[in-house]
C-alpha cells in the first residue's frame, strides 16, 4: 500500500533515510550532501546521489533517463508515490521526458557541460551526468586513441612480415598425424587460415596429406592454397599495429597475442635497435604470466639471437611503472612527467578500470606507439568501467579504405577490402584474433565460450556439449554432488601436496615447480559466502584433504582459517607495495632449510621469494578462489562453482571469463536453467566512451 503523506523533511533527510534502510551508500548521501552545500537544487542534489551510486555499481555515468527509472525504484521500495514524491520535492521534470532533466541541470552551478572551463562536481555531457573526473578521464582515453602519432616505417616491411609470420606446416603436420581421420577443412582453417573453403580443390589437398611423410612435404600447399583464400589474423593484427601506432588487438585465451606481439617486437627492433619498450599488467600475477609468455614465444622465434636479445621479457605492474606515491591517488609519472619509453605493450587490459587507464595514458610520452592486448569479452575491471569492452565496440566494423589497402599491400591478404567502412576511426586499429590454438576451439570448452558468448547456452545445449566433448561435464550444484566434488579436490590437489619437499638453497627451483603444480587444477567461484562460495569451499578443501592425510591442520579446528600448515596456498588480497606482493598473488607455505614456514612467491620478474607468514599482507586459503581474482590464469582443469539461486554477480563475462580460464578440462557446477538465465544478456556498464571514440578524424 502507498502511503498517501509523507513527512515534512527536506530532500537530504530523505536520502539520509534511505541510507539507513540500505538503499542507498552512505557516500552516495555524502556526495549529495557536499552538492547542496554548494547550493545546488533539489534534481542536482537527488542526480548526483545517484550518479555516485551508480559508479560504485561500475558505471562510469548516469544516462538522464536513469535517474527517473532509479527514483522509481526507491518510491517503491519505500512505498512513496513517484508522483507525489516529485511534486513535493519540486523535482516534477522527472515525470516529463530527458530534455526538460537536461535543461534544468545543465543549468545548475554545479555542472558543467562538455568543453566549459568552469569548476564543477559534475558534467552533464551526452545526455548523461558524470562526477566531473569521470568525464574528464573519459575524454582523455578517447583523446589519446584517437591521436596518431606520425611515425614513419622504413625497411622493407612485406618481406619482414612474410618472413615472420610464414606458414609453420610443422602444426598442421602434427595436428594430422593426431588424428588422420578428422576434418581437413577444419585443420586448414585453423593452421593454414583457410578462409573460402569452398574455392579449393579438396581432392588435390587431401592427396597432399596422404602423400606427405614430413612437415616439410605440407609446403607444396602453398600452391594449392592461394593467398586470397587465406587471411591470417595474428599477421594482420602486427601490420596493423605496425602502421598504427595506437592499436589494440583482442582475443580470447591462447589465440596468439603474445606471440603475435613478440614477432611485432623483432621487427620493430629490426627496424629501429634503441627501441625503448616497456611492457606491463594491471596485477602482479598477470605480469609475470606475461613475462613467462613472452620467454616462451622467444624461444620458437625465428630471427637472430642479437634481435631475441634486444626484445625485454621483464614485464612490470602498471602502478610499478607509474610509479605509487604513498598515501596518494597520484603517480610520479603523469601528464607533467611522461615515461620514458617508445613503446608499450598493456596486457590483460580488460583488467584495467578507466581512471588507471586514463592515468596511464596520460603519462604516455606523445610519440610512443601504444598496444592493448586483451580479451574484450572477458569480466570487466573490478572498479568502474568496462574501458576494453567499449573501445572494441568497433571491432567487427571493417577497416577504412585507406587502411584495407595499406594493410593488404603488406600482408596480401586481399579479402580485408570486402568488408570496408566508409570512415575512418577506432576501428582502423583495433584487430580481432579469433582462433585458439590452446584449446582446441572445435573442443567442448571452446564450443561452451562461444556459446556463452552468444548468450546461447539452454540446458539443453550444454548437456549436449558435455555428452558429445570429454573435455567438458556438468554435475547439479546441491548436495549429491558433494562427495564427487571432494574427490576431485583430492585428486587435483594430489600432484602438489605430493611433491612438496622442504626449500633450502639448493633446490629453490622446487617453490616455482610446486607453484606450477599448484596451479593446474583449481576450483572457481562466483561469489564468497554459501556452501559453493569461496569460503565454504576452501574449508571444503582442507577437510578432504586434511582427511586424504595430504595435508595435517592443526588440532584446534575454530582457528581453522588462521592457521598456517606445510602446503597452505594463499592469496594476497591488498596490495603491499613495501613487500611487492600485490592482491591476487598466490603464495604456497612451505618448510625452509632451518625447519621454518615461509610463503614463497614468484614475483613479477619470475624470481622466487620468500616471506615469514606473519609478515604477509592480508590474505585468505586459496584451493578455491573467485573468477574476477582468476583473470589472467589458467588452470588445465578448472571447476567452476556457481551458487545455487540467482545473484546478480553471475553474469555472461563472469561465467565465459571462468570457463576460458580451463587449458584441458572443465567441469561445471551448476543449475543449468540459472547459468542459461544469467549469460542471455551482455553486462551493461553505463558511459560515453563509444561515442566520444565515434568521432571522426
Ligand atoms: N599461428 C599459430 N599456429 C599454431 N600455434 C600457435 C599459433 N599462434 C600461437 N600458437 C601457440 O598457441 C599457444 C598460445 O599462444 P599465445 O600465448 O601467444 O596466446 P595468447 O593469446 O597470448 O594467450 P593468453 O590467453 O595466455 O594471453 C602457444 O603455445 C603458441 O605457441
Amino acid at each position: 500500500m502507498l502511503a498517501n503523506t509523507m513527512p515534512n523533511k527536506s530532500l537530504l533527510d530523505e536520502l539520509k533515510s534511505w541510507t539507513s534502510l540500505g538503499l542507498l551508500r552512505a557516500i552516495d548521501y555524502h556526495f549529495s550532501e557536499f552538492i547542496s552545500e554548494l547550493g545546488a537544487d533539489n534534481l542536482t542534489l537527488l542526480s548526483a546521489a545517484f550518479c555516485s551510486e551508480y559508479l560504485g555499481l561500475g558505471h562510469i555515468c548516469l544516462p538522464l533517463e536513469e535517474i527517473t527509472k532509479q527514483l522509481n525504484e526507491k518510491c517503491i521500495k519505500t512505498e512513496v508515490d513517484l508522483q507525489d514524491f516529485c511534486e513535493r520535492y519540486e523535482l516534477s521534470c522527472l515525470l516529463q521526458n530527458s530534455h526538460e532533466i537536461h535543461a534544468q541541470l545543465s543549468a545548475s552551478n554545479c555542472v558543467a557541460i562538455k568543453d566549459d572551463d568552469i569548476r564543477a562536481p559534475l558534467s552533464l555531457e551526452y545526455d548523461a551526468l558524470y562526477l566531473r573526473r569521470y568525464a574528464l578521464y573519459e575524454q582523455l582515453i578517447a583523446d589519446k586513441l584517437l591521436h596518431q602519432p606520425q611515425i614513419l616505417i622504413t625497411g622493407d616491411v612485406k618481406s619482414e612480415l612474410d618472413k615472420l609470420f610464414a606458414t609453420n606446416y610443422n602444426y598442421i603436420y602434427n595436428a594430422w598425424l593426431d588424428d588422420k581421420n578428422q576434418s581437413l577443412t577444419l585443420l586448414c582453417e585453423k593452421f593454414l587460415d583457410v578462409i573460402t573453403p569452398n574455392e579449393l580443390d579438396w581432392g588435390a589437398i587431401e592427396g597432399c596429406f596422404q602423400a606427405a611423410q614430413s612437415a616439410q612435404d605440407l609446403v607444396q600447399l602453398d600452391q594449392i592454397i592461394p593467398q586470397s583464400s587465406r587471411c591470417d589474423w595474428q599477421k594482420v593484427s602486427a601490420a596493423l599495429a605496425l602502421t598504427s601506432p595506437r592499436c589494440v588487438i583482442s582475443g580470447g585465451p591462447g589465440t596468439g597475442k603474445t606471440t603475435t606481439v613478440t614477432k611485432l617486437l623483432a621487427l620493430l627492433i629490426q627496424v629501429r635497435e634503441d627501441l625503448n619498450i616497456k611492457m606491463v599488467a594491471p596485477t602482479g600475477k598477470a605480469a609475470a604470466r606475461l613475462t613467462e609468455s613472452i620467454t616462451n614465444a622467444l624461444h620458437d622465434l625465428d630471427v637472430t639471437q642479437e634481435i631475441k636479445d634486444k626484445i625485454p621479457t621483464q614485464a612490470s605492474t602498471i602502478h610499478r611503472l607509474l610509479g605509487v606515491k604513498v598515501n596518494s591517488n597520484h603517480f610520479r609519472f603523469n601528464e607533467t612527467k611522461r615515461l620514458n619509453l617508445d613503446l608499450l605493450l598493456v596486457d590483460e587490459a580488460s583488467m584495467v578500470d578507466l581512471p588507471l587507464m586514463a592515468k596511464l595514458l596520460m603519462a604516455l610520452p606523445e610519440h610512443a606507439r601504444l598496444i592493448l592486448l586483451g580479451d574484450k569479452d572477458q569480466l570487466a575491471s573490478v572498479e568502474a568501467g568496462a574501458v576494453l569492452g567499449d573501445i572494441c565496440a568497433f571491432i567487427n566494423a571493417g577497416y577504412s579504405l585507406q587502411k584495407a589497402k595499406q594493410l593488404v599491400e603488406i600482408t596480401g591478404f586481399d579479402s580485408l577490402l570486402k568488408q570496408v567502412n566508409t570512415h575512418a576511426g577506432m576501428a582502423d586499429k583495433l584487430c580481432l584474433l579469433r582462433k585458439s590454438y590452446r584449446f582446441d576451439q572445435y573442443s567442448g570448452i571452446g564450443f561452451l565460450a562461444a556459446a556463452i558468448n552468444q548468450g546461447k547456452a539452454s540446458s539443453k545445449q550444454v548437456l549436449a556439449l558435455c555428452e558429445k566433448f570429454n573435455d567438458v561435464s556438468h554435475y547439479a550444484n546441491n548436495e549429491s554432488s558433494h562427495g564427487l566434488l571432494s574427490e576431485m579436490i583430492v585428486k587435483g590437489y594430489s600432484d602438489y601436496l605430493s611433491s612438496i619437499k622442504q626449500i633450502n638453497s639448493d633446490n629453490r627451483d622446487l617453490a616455482k615447480q610446486l607453484l606450477k603444480q599448484f596451479s593446474q587444477f583449481k576450483i572457481l567461484c562466483a561469489i564468497r559466502e554459501g556452501d559453493w562460495g569461496v569460503m565454504g569451499l576452501n574449508q571444503r578443501a582442507e577437510t578432504v584433504l586434511n582427511q586424504a592425510g595430504l595435508i595435517e591442520l592443526g588440532a584446534n579446528r575454530d582457528q581453522l582459517a588462521n592457521s598456517w600448515y606445510v602446503g597452505r596456498p594463499v592469496m594476497i588480497t591488498q596490495n603491499n607495495y613495501h613487500l611487492g606482493l600485490y592482491n591476487g598473488d598466490i603464495g604456497l607455505c612451505l618448510l625452509d632449510e632451518s625447519n621454518q614456514l615461509r610463503v614463497y612467491f614468484q614475483m613479477a620478474d619470475g624470481e622466487i621469494y620468500d616471506f615469514q607468514p606473519s609478515r604477509l599482507p592480508s590474505h585468505e586459503t586459496v584451493y578455491a578462489m573467485t573468477v574476477h581474482k582468476s583473470q589472467g590464469s589458467e588452470f588445465d582443469h578448472t571447476v567452476l562453482a556457481l551458487p545455487q539461486n540467482h545473484v546478480p554477480v553471475v553474469t555472461r563475462e563472469l561465467i565465459y571469463t571462468g570457463i576460458t580460464r580451463a587449458k584441458k578440462q572443465l567441469t561445471l557446477f551448476t543449475d543449468l536453467a540459472l547459468m542459461a538465465r544469467a549469460v542471455k544478456d551482455k553486462t551493461l556498464r553505463f558511459s560515453r566512451l563509444v561515442e566520444r571514440l565515434k568521432v571522426e578524424q
